[in-house]
């Protein structure tokens, strides 16, 4: 919708790169908003269950309505594109760029779908884009949104951001359709932060579930998980009041209390001890540990992210990280 109520002007071809849970459902989204979307899933197998209409590997019992055309040619999915939608998981961010350059249209918005920090490097998502393909202004679409819940067509409110104000607000007035809310943000990095750090609580969260640890600790560590997310955020220069919207504190309190989170399952299973192996894409993972060097080479107090990270090194124990955290010096709470 624009500012005015109106529908923004709809028919773009969107190129949706990411045939996974979240890939799939911004496709449905993207129809809905009277698009027309190409979905490109490198495995072969994934087109040809979209093309019979569900992703069963990765959206199972959800319908896909008939209009995507999903293929495992990035260069088809691509060609003609008006914009481009980015949704494999963050740390594949880079190989699938990387594939993707040859054939990625000038000029065209890159919109980024995936929440997290490059492990390897220290990168922010649009760092990367910026470096793989300086000649597509990059935007960031991120906050409470699982993707069972849109591909439904429930109520959902997201930000778009970009670093040009104009930009983020056409492609959210774009993306938005009847049960789509986008917000717009010229705050690419707050976006980013916010989208990132909070697999890394909900992880948490889910460990001090699956150990057992009460209603009480829970708060307390999302309260506190989300000063770090503030600090760090703070160091990368996002904007407080980003960090109190929709990707931030908004995905902290959908994911650190929902079990449909795939971050709060992982620790859910930490906390109780049980395997890990073969669980869904917990991007935190990854994510805890690079915020964790992030905080100690920038000195910001990150104890709680330190200790995720930690614990899933195996370094220390859940129940010796909370001794940790209990017995530190005491401090005034506004110290942020
Ligand atoms: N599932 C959800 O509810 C939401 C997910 N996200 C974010 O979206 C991102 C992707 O998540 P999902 O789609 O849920 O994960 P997923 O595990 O369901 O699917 C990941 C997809 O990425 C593909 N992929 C991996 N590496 C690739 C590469 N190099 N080139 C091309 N494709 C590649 C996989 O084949 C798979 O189809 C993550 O960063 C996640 O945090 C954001 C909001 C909601
Ligand atoms: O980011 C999400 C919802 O906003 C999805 O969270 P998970 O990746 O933890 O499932």
């Amino acid at each position: 919708m624009t500012g005015s109520g109106q529908k923004a002007p709809s028919g773009w071809r969107i190129a949706v790169l990411g045939g996974g849970a979240w890939g799939t459902a911004l496709a449905l989204a993207m129809l809905r908003a009277d698009h027309f979307v190409r979905l490109y899933a490198r495995d072969p197998e994934t087109v040809a269950a979209i093309d019979r209409g569900e992703n069963p590997r990765y959206l199972p019992g959800i319908a896909l309505q008939a209009g995507i055309v999903a293929t495992s040619d990035i260069e088809a999915a691509l060609d003609g594109a008006d914009c481009v939608l980015a949704v494999a998981p963050a740390q594949s961010l880079r190989a699938m760029l990387t594939t993707a350059k040859g054939a990625m249209p000038n000029g065209v918005p890159l919109v980024l779908c995936a929440k997290g920090i490059e492990r390897d490097t220290g990168a922010l998502l649009s760092a990367i884009v910026d470096e793989i393909l300086p000649e597509n202004p990059v935007a960031a679409l991120s906050g409470p949104s699982f993707a069972t819940d849109v591909a439904r067509g429930l109520p959902t409110a997201v930000v778009v951001a970009a670093r040009n104000e104009g930009l983020a607000a056409d492609l959210a007035a774009r993306f938005s359709a009847q049960n789509l809310r986008c917000y717009s943000s010229d705050d690419l990095i707050g976006v980013e932060i916010g989208g990132a750090l909070k697999n890394v609580f909900a992880i948490a969260a889910g460990a001090v579930t699956g150990a057992g640890l009460g209603a009480s600790a829970q708060a307390a560590m999302v309260t506190r998980g989300f000063v770090e997310l503030r600090r760090i955020g703070a160091a990368f220069g996002a904007r407080p009041e980003t960090l109190m919207g929709l990707s931030g504190l908004g995905d902290l309190l959908l994911t650190c209390s929902s079990a449909q989170s795939r971050n709060f399952a992982y620790g859910l299973a930490l906390g109780q001890g049980k395997p890990l192996a073969g669980l869904r894409l917990a991007e935190g993972v990854p994510t805890a540990a690079i915020a964790a060097r992030i905080a100690t080479e920038r000195k910001i107090d990150a104890p709680i992210i330190t200790a995720v990270a930690a614990i899933l090194d195996g370094t220390i124990t859940i129940r010796q990280a909370v001794s940790a955290l209990m017995t530190r010096p005491l401090k005034t709470e506004s110290d942020v």
